[in-house]
């Protein structure tokens, strides 16, 4: 079975997690690209979508899912997004595809986040894979330097702007041994709009794509 096909099983499988006449929380992604074809699906059950990325509302809106304005509801039970590496406390990292910043702000309205993954996402430690920053782009070098002196090696992401007009440094060579405050510590950098560490905000539930099924970690 593919990485793509485990994805996928995972992303099908939030469905049985999802309220009916409720509106739904949706990540980006490739995984979560699967789960919006999936919404699709129950698109007469569901009262419409809040979206994390112009690239995720496109999709939706293509499928027929209406998009809500964040502003115009007070909260909703479920946001459904993938992760770029997850750890047994439920903490992740994200912003492989530079949505942290809109998947931080509409998870932390959700009552409840399920992340759907591909079994090779869980790691016992968070930071092989390079912890996105979203910057405003005239702070991208002293946040470069401040980022480095944290022990990481700081790359500015090539040609990525974020959908609200900023850029992705990637932190190499990371290990997070304390996700919680590693996260508040580089928020706490001025020029830093948030970094892809999600601890403050972890996941509730994750399924687990794999060649064996998916798996339900609750
Ligand atoms: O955080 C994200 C986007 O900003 C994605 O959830 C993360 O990068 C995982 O992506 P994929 O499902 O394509 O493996």
């Amino acid at each position: 079975m593919t990485q793509d096909e485990m994805k996928k099983n995972a992303a099908w499988a939030a469905l049985e997690y999802i309220p009916r006449n409720t509106v739904v929380g949706v990540g980006t992604g490739s995984t979560v690209n699967h789960f919006i074809d999936a919404l699709a699906s129950i698109k007469h059950e569901i009262s419409g979508a809040v979206s994390s990325s112009v690239q995720s509302t496109e999709k939706l809106i293509a499928l027929g899912i209406p998009v809500l304005d964040l502003n115009s509801i007070d909260s909703f039970s479920v946001y459904v997004d993938g992760a770029d590496e997850i750890n047994a406390q439920k903490h992740m990292i994200k912003g492989g595809g530079a949505a942290l910043t809109r998947e931080k702000i509409v998870a932390a309205v959700a009552e409840t986040f399920i992340c759907i993954v591909d079994a090779s996402k869980q790691v016992d430690v968070l930071g092989k894979f390079p912890l996105p920053v979203e910057v405003i782009p005239m702070a991208s070098r002293s946040v470069s330097g401040e980022l480095a002196k944290l022990g990481g090696r700081p790359v500015l992401r090539a040609g990525v702007t974020t959908d609200n007009g900023n850029v992705i440094i990637d932190v190499h060579d990371l290990q997070i041994i304390d996700p919680l405050m590693l996260e508040q510590q580089i928020n706490n950098i001025v020029g830093v709009v948030t970094n892809g560490i999600f601890a403050h905000r972890p996941a509730n539930m994750v399924l687990v794509g794999s060649a064996d099924g998916t798996k339900v970690i609750k």
